[in-house]
């Protein structure tokens, strides 16, 4: 998702889900060609692309920083270029790990739905015309089949039970009544077939309920079950490694000493898992370069993630670790407030590396411009609907970079929070979204785009687990 107005064409947020999906079911041979660059913007020059003919770009060379828009195109490329190198097959998951997936096959009925004519309610299942002889046994859910009704008879039956055969109709418990003889009769007119579900009401087995691209939903998980599946044919979870750099962090406790709280090792892997992915480890590595080095080469998973060490310190060791490697820089620094050292790199075909700033809203700018687009697109979940909002107060911009400025959502505007410092989380964690504020600022009323962050968009992101 880009800045309201930079992107003419927004059908290719459809196109890139459907081409990713096809990714996950695709053949060997496939030769669809993605050379990285961005239409005009394109930075093969600068940063290299990822297709096999584009030139290697080794971490040293000389830094550019990349426009914001553009950063996340590239994310969303890069995921696209990895799922088609990697060829991921479509996994089997249990219905109760699916949530959040993406199907990669049609939910196709099992059966019919019902699978048998069904009571609607509880009441009496009636043959012909009252009065009826009312049977002593009655017809529970999901007891043995019922013997048939013969003409004048009725026979108590629970709602969801199985329909007696040669019933006309049922009369449910408020519109019938006994006679002093025990018959039954009905208090209003009873229609042919009333209150009853016939077998395939809803479905025949083999019907397509939902397509392929579907995500999983609570509701989804219970169409799956109800129509037979154990299990659901879903795009796998991208897996995320995470790797907490810096000697000063302390994991428990107070601050001391010069020391602070990890604040990114417990924000960091739930965030993720609302992005789509599989947190594998979270790792605290100090500055260790050593350390750094192997964890990244040893790592197996679809992205590394690390926090720190991405800017010019003396054990700042992000960039020299991705130099030694020779991975390819794909994005080395955005125009972006906070964040700007967030970086992409590309470790093999299907392994990439997003190297968060270390200020804590400097790593969410680094989370929503960079890993957001990747894991989305590897997860084959389809880009948000990008919408604005007007801004309640003027927000100062930077003069080249774009701006996210936590705020809350009122009405019909957005409210700009303060405590917005890259190494402050007060904000953010009052905040429903992030406002993109384009380089120059807004003014008051100003319509600004709006990232929603996953415990307010009321959808799937709500679920964390
Ligand atoms: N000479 C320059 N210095 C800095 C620049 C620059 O362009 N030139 N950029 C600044 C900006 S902007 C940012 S953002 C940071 C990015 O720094 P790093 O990614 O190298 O991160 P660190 O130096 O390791 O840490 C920065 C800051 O964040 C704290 N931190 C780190 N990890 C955590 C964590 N897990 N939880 C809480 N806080 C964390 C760390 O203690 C530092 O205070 O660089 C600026 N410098
Ligand atoms: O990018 Mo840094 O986040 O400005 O502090």
């Amino acid at each position: 998702m880009t800045s309201p107005g930079t992107r003419a064409d927004a059908d290719a947020e459809d196109l890139d889900v459907e081409e990713a999906l096809a990714l996950v079911r695709e053949t060997p041979g496939h030769g669809s060609h993605d050379n990285g660059s961005h239409g005009s913007h394109g930075r093969r020059d600068s940063h290299g692309g990822h297709g096999a003919p584009a030139p290697h770009h080794p971490a040293d060379a000389h830094h550019q920083t990349t426009p914001w828009p553009e950063a996340r195109a590239t994310a969303e490329r890069a995921a696209r270029t990895a799922a088609r190198a990697a060829r991921r097959t479509p996994v089997a998951v249990p219905l109760d790990a699916a949530l959040g997936l993406t199907l990669a096959a049609p939910l196709a009925a099992l059966t019919d739905l019902p699978s048998f004519d069904t009571s609607a309610m509880d009441g009496w299942a009636v043959a012909g015309p009252g009065p009826w002889a009312v049977r002593d046994e009655g017809v529970l859910a999901g007891h043995a089949a019922p013997a048939p009704l013969i003409d004048g008879e009725a026979v108590r039956i629970a709602t969801g039970a199985r329909i007696p055969p040669d019933t006309t109709a049922v009369l449910r418990t408020e519109h019938g009544r006994s006679d002093e003889r025990g018959r039954l009769h009905p208090t209003r007119e009873v229609v042919h077939g009333q209150d009853i579900r016939p077998r395939g009401q809803e479905c025949r087995s083999g019907d397509q309920l939902l397509p392929v691209g579907t995500l999983a939903t609570p509701a989804v998980l219970g169409l799956a079950a109800a129509a037979g599946y154990d299990t659901l044919t879903a795009v796998p979870r991208p897996r995320v490694d995470v790797l907490v750099l810096g000697d000063e962090l302390l994991t428990q406790g107070l601050p001391h000493d010069g020391l602070i709280r990890d604040a990114l090792g417990p924000m960091l892997p739930p965030w993720l898992r609302a992005l789509g992915a599989e947190v594998r480890t979270v790792r605290r590595i100090g500055d260790d370069a050593k350390a750094l080095h192997r964890a990244v080469t040893t790592s197996e998973a679809d992205l590394i993630v690390t926090t720190g060490g991405t800017a010019a310190g003396p054990v700042d060791h992000v960039h020299p670790t991705l130099r030694r490697i020779g991975a390819e820089l794909l994005v080395d620094g955005v125009k972006a407030r906070p964040g700007h050292p967030m970086l992409l790199a590309r470790l093999k075909d299907d392994q990439h590396l997003v190297g968060l700033p270390g200020n804590p809203l400097a790593a969410v700018s680094g989370l929503l411009t960079l890993a957001e687009p990747l894991l989305r697109t590897l997860a084959a979940r389809p880009a948000p609907e990008p919408y604005t909002l007007p801004l309640r107060d003027a927000v100062h911009g930077h003069p080249h970079d774009t701006r996210l400025v936590p705020v809350v959502l009122r009405g019909e505007g957005a409210v700009p929070l303060r405590y917005n410092g890259p190494a402050m989380l007060r904000g953010i964690a009052a905040a429903d979204a992030l406002a993109v504020v384009p380089p120059g600022g807004a003014r008051s009323g100003q319509e600004a785009e709006l990232l929603d962050l996953p415990w307010a968009t009321g959808g799937i992101g709500v679920c964390f687990t």
